[in-house]
């Protein structure tokens, strides 16, 4: 095995053994704890532009399997464990994972102190990284270190072009139909469309420049904005296209960015987070119900709600709720508007890979778009 490199901007270098693709790769560098589920992690689109360090140190022991993938493709820009399995133990497997993250040039780095690397990460906040391996990785450190911060920072960036489907197209709903939601893909995982489609909900999904006209056209029964990689600030165009979505009445719920992005459309601002919340292991609580549920995340960014219980929208849509709250650090996780049909949350109900404590959000979709039709 080759020797591999991971330089971080602030000159910190950790060394290590190649993994997957051979090569560089630059990009935010980030945690994720989640003690399973690392295909699922791979293939969320939400991971764009980022090289995802898992904590738990034994990555690959059951293979992958196309059943697990979240997209069709890997999507993190790089990879970085501690000891990755040297066989595959799994009846579900089809192939390794080094093979996969070789098939979508994936260039890792194994051997690493992975512990030590998070708790820099957590006391210096995430930043922009670089794995070099190969003949990549024989150049002068300080180049590599000028190479790693050259490159583009996640405040700012806009990747839903990056991620999006280039064509709508519909998914049936699973027995008899309920209703019908537009969906704006911002780099979706299947799992949302599968809860979806299996609570009787024919979903049709745009991609991230569909105008509202285009949306409203397919008749929805609600609206709703996916997951997604970036910063929140930079998707002012969809933000647009949601104000309109808002001023139509038309249910709108929204997930992870979807639920920044609804925060921004109300006019609250979003900030960075400094390492960020990524893992299946999170406690959120619904503050409707007061009850506590243990979810997944994967968000570096947050929306700002000063006040409360209830705040007037800064935009003029009425009154806003922040339903749900971590329990780790009091970030928002989840918008209710009072006074207009949207609600949306910051974490991942769909889970995948994750515990199914906020399953029950998808019906909170179907209910509203049932008492909206009842309203009619
Ligand atoms: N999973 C997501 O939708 C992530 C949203 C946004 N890119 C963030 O990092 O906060």
């Amino acid at each position: 095995m080759s020797q591999a490199l991971l330089v971080l901007e602030d000159g910190r270098v950790f060394s290590g053994q190649a993994y997957g693709a051979e090569g560089k790769s630059l990009g935010e560098i980030v945690f994720a704890t989640g003690m399973t589920g690392y295909q699922e992690t791979l293939t969320d689109p939400s991971y764009a532009g980022q090289i995802v360090v898992q904590t738990a140190p034994h990555i690959g022991n059951t293979g992958v399997n196309a059943r697990d993938e979240e997209s069709q493709r890997i999507w993190v820009e790089g990879y970085v464990v501690r000891d990755p399995s040297r066989i595959v133990s799994n009846f579900r497997s089809e192939s390794s994972l080094s093979e996969e993250l070789k098939k979508f040039g994936v260039v890792g780095i194994s051997g690493i102190d992975t512990r030590a690397l998070t708790r820099h990460l957590r006391t210096a906040g995430s930043m922009r990284g670089g794995v070099f391996s190969g003949e990549a990785s024989k150049f002068p450190i300080e180049q590599l270190i000028s190479e790693v911060q050259g490159a583009a920072k996640m405040k700012g960036l806009s990747l839903s072009d990056v991620v999006t489907t280039a064509e709508s197209y519909t998914i049936p709903a699973d027995g008899s139909k309920v209703g019908r939601v537009a969906i704006v893909d911002l780099g979706i995982k299947r799992s949302t469309i599968e809860h979806m489609a299996a609570r009787g909900l024919e979903v049709v999904v745009f991609p991230a420049k569909v105008d509202s006209k285009t949306l409203l056209a397919a008749n929805p029964d609600a609206v709703f904005y996916s997951n997604g990689p970036g910063d929140p600030e930079a998707a002012g165009a969809q933000v647009e296209v949601l104000r309109e979505i808002l001023d139509s009445k038309v249910p709108f719920f929204g997930i992870c960015f979807g639920n920044q992005l609804l925060g921004r459309a109300l006019g609250f601002e979003t900030y960075k987070l400094p390492f960020g919340h990524r893992g299946i292991n999170q406690p959120v609580m619904d503050r409707r119900t007061g009850k506590v549920e243990v979810t997944a995340h994967n968000h570096g960014f947050a929306v700002k709600v000063e006040g409360g219980p209830e705040v007037q929208s800064p935009a003029g849509y009425g009154r806003v709720a922040v339903s749900h709250v971590s329990l780790n650090d009091d970030c928002v996780e989840g918008l209710e508007c009072l006074d207009i049909p949207a609600f949306s949350v910051q974490y991942h109900p769909e889970a995948a890979a994750g515990p199914h404590d906020s399953n029950y959000l998808f019906d909170r979709l179907v209910e509203l778009i049932q008492k909206n039709k009842a309203a009619k």
